[in-house]
């Protein structure tokens, strides 16, 4: 526990708010995520958790409210500078490299983790060891047969692979995934939640997780909390949380949970 409390990835948000006009899309919402814990963000379509989302990565800024990362308020800070200090978010990280090969995606995030620059003292020493590291990270999203693709050339599956690969490159203090299977074809789906749960079992890393599967959700959450219009209306221990009638009523009722999975 006080290991947990020195660890880098403590991310807090107070009362941290959105209006857009007259709509309250995130409102009050504060909540404290730990290092080495993995928390589900639940909610029926419209709740809020994609704003909430983007007003921690910094894609959105606060009405009003803060953001606290390592103990520090970055919720002036633009979303680069957020990264940079240790956030992390897939979120269409390959339109950032578009034109290059998918390797050349991941051989650049890791550079960028590293910060080897252009510092010609480093690069024979430390290419072996980049370009060893990126095949490691385009094996376990399964994406190695594909390095001399064009990231825009991939199909939407890949893509979002190789999204997942280049935050792993980057290995954030805290990992935020907004629905990372959407879209994957069924045999996709194992790929990216075996990197989830190899990241969760590693518990140095803070993790979000946006996610309508509930069979997902009660495997992989240590918490879950759910947002409704925008309010945190509960939060904790997964099964409580399902099994609450307020949830019950206003979240699953939309999304019904099969009680024999
Ligand atoms: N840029 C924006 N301008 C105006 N309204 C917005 C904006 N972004 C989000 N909203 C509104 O805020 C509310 C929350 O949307 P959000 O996308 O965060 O919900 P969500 O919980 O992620 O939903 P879903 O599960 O469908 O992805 C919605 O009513 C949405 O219409």
């Amino acid at each position: 526990m006080s290991d947990t409390a020195a660890r880098p990835g403590k991310l807090e948000t107070r009362d941290l708010t959105i209006r857009f006009g007259g709509h309250v899309a995130v409102n009050g919402v504060s909540c404290t995520f730990a290092p080495g814990t993995l928390t589900a963000i639940v909610g029926p379509n419209g709740a809020g958790k994609t704003t909430y989302f983007n007003l921690i990565s910094g894609q959105l800024k606060a009405s009003a409210g803060n953001v606290i990362l390592n103990g520090r308020d970055i919720t002036s800070l633009p979303a680069s500078a957020r990264t940079h200090a240790g956030l992390g978010r897939a979120f269409q990280l390959t339109s950032l490299f578009p034109n290059l090969s998918v390797m050349e995606n991941v051989r650049l995030a890791l550079q960028s983790r590293r910060q080897i620059g252009l510092d010609m003292w480093n690069v024979w020493s430390h290419h072996r060891d980049l370009i060893e590291r990126a095949e490691q990270l385009l094996d376990s999203v399964a994406l190695l047969s594909k390095r001399d693709v064009e990231a825009a050339a991939l199909p939407h599956g890949d893509q979002r692979k190789l999204e997942v690969g280049l935050l792993m490159a980057l290995d954030p203090d805290v990992y935020m995934f907004d629905e990372p299977t959407a879209g994957m074809s069924v045999d996709e789906v194992p790929v990216i939640l075996d990197l989830i749960r190899a990241l969760k079992a590693r518990r140095d890393k803070t993790i979000l997780l946006v996610e309508h599967k509930m069979d997902v959700v009660r495997e992989l959450a240590d918490r879950i909390i759910v947002l409704h219009n925008g309010t945190l209306m509960a939060d904790g221990d997964p099964e409580k949380v399902i099994a609450s009638p307020v949830v019950q009523q206003a979240y699953l009722g939309l999304a019904p949970v099969e009680e024999n999975a």
